[in-house]
């Protein structure tokens, strides 16, 4: 029995038919996200293989020599995009406690929304959410917030929200300043890995959308309520190689991440990546090795086990955001067992993950649903270029 709960989304792949089964669903998906935030979804679409063949990729591009690496560096991307070696970045969040965060033990590769990447493919369950919009009213006293200049009507979702739709009027997310080129390993360097990661990330686009109808029936709001609003997401995704630790020494770096809240036991194990939530709307995740730990609502931690050929799904701020923390976007973190003192291994064990953060459209607005006359709001790029910005120093 896992603590977390698996999910078979498969009905909602038959939208509109399949009504009570979707229901069944949504419910699912509204206990899962009340009471953990995550859930294990399946019944997606996906195969075992697909995956499989995404993680190997990620792994074939750590395996690549540094030099090789390097050429990739993130530091030349304007937007952070591509390879990032251990140390180099932050991924804690900056406000728990206020604490000075550590760089995470890992190594990362980050691909985003892009003129190299593809759009979301067909999706007839979004199409026909989106046709739904236009034939149902009623049913949910929810407004559907999406942006005047696909509306072509204001909503009372706070002043400052429309002066940004305004603002935002006509402007696509490709236009956005979270839409740009990635630094993908030459062909001749890493055969088959572009095309693997785009036919991956399509996937998970199409998979987004589709757990976006999910959330919505989950909420009792209109069908194409957050569908409208991942019309052209600024999806990113951090492949990650957490790479095992030899033992803490008395001094030095790696004696930093040992977590002193956790008291004895956990001196053990280094810090992957630290306590943090995710800054978009839901995170879609699948690797290889366990270490991946989330916090309960009871203020405990659960190691979220591997299931293989289920992708781990959870919310983000702006799933609480519009929910008013009804909703949660849940503290996780990585550990990292450390390498037996006895061990002969010449190699050190790793864990690959590959994490799809599915952000909305940059200008789509976000705020709180019951409230949105008090709710100043904001809007999904420019919370996350806040969050990122303080992540990313
Ligand atoms: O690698 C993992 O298991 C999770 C990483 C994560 O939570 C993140 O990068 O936001
Ligand atoms: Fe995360």
């Amino acid at each position: 029995m896992h603590a977390i709960p698996v999910i078979d989304v498969s009905p909602l792949f038959e939208y509109p038919s399949e009504e009570d089964s979707i229901a069944s669903v949504s419910k699912a998906i509204a206990d899962a996200c009340t009471g953990m935030g995550f859930f294990y979804c399946t019944g997606h679409g996906l195969s075992d293989a697909q995956i499989s063949e995404a993680i190997g990729a990620a792994r074939s591009l750590f395996d690549l020599d540094m030099q090789q690496k390097q050429a990739m560096n993130s530091l030349n991307s304007p937007l952070r995009r591509g390879y990032t070696p251990q140390g180099g970045q932050h991924n804690c969040n900056p406000t728990e406690n206020n604490k000075a965060c550590m760089p995470d033990a890992k190594e990362s590769y980050v691909l985003g929304a892009g003129p190299d990447m593809p759009k979301p493919p067909q999706n007839p369950v979004a199409e026909a959410a989106m046709r739904s919009n236009q034939t149902k009213t009623g049913g949910s006293n929810a407004p559907d917030q999406r942006p005047q200049d696909e509306q072509g009507q204001t909503h009372g979702t706070g002043q400052e929200l429309q002066e940004q739709q305004q603002n935002g009027q006509g402007t696509t997310t490709a236009q956005s300043p979270m839409y740009g080129s990635n630094q993908l390993p030459p062909e001749d360097v890493l055969p088959g890995f572009q095309g693997i990661m785009r036919s991956y990330w399509q996937q998970l686009l199409r998979v987004s959308q589709v757990l976006a109808l999910g959330l919505a029936k989950s909420l009792d709001l209109p069908d194409s309520f957050f569908v409208s609003k991942m019309q052209d997401p600024v999806a990113q995704m951090l492949c990650v190689r957490y790479n095992m630790q030899a033992p803490p020494s008395s001094s030095g770096a790696t004696q930093a991440h040992a977590n002193p809240d956790r008291g004895n036991g956990f001196d053990e194990r280094l810090l992957g990546c630290g306590t943090h939530t995710d800054c978009g709307f839901m995170t879609l995740l699948c690797c290889d090795g366990e270490g991946l730990e989330v916090c309960t609502p009871q203020g405990t931690w659960v190691a979220a086990l591997v299931i293989p050929g289920a992708l781990l799904v959870n919310l983000g701020d702006m799933a609480a955001m519009w929910t008013n923390g009804r909703y949660r976007s849940t503290p996780h973190r990585v550990l990292l067992p450390r390498i037996p003192p006895e061990s002969s291994s010449a190699r050190a064990p790793s864990r690959v993950s590959l994490v799809f953060f599915c952000n909305c459209d940059f200008y789509a607005p976000v705020c709180a649903i019951e409230s949105p006359l008090t709710d100043k709001g904001t809007t999904a790029g420019r919370y996350m270029l806040e969050k990122l910005g303080l992540m990313y120093k």
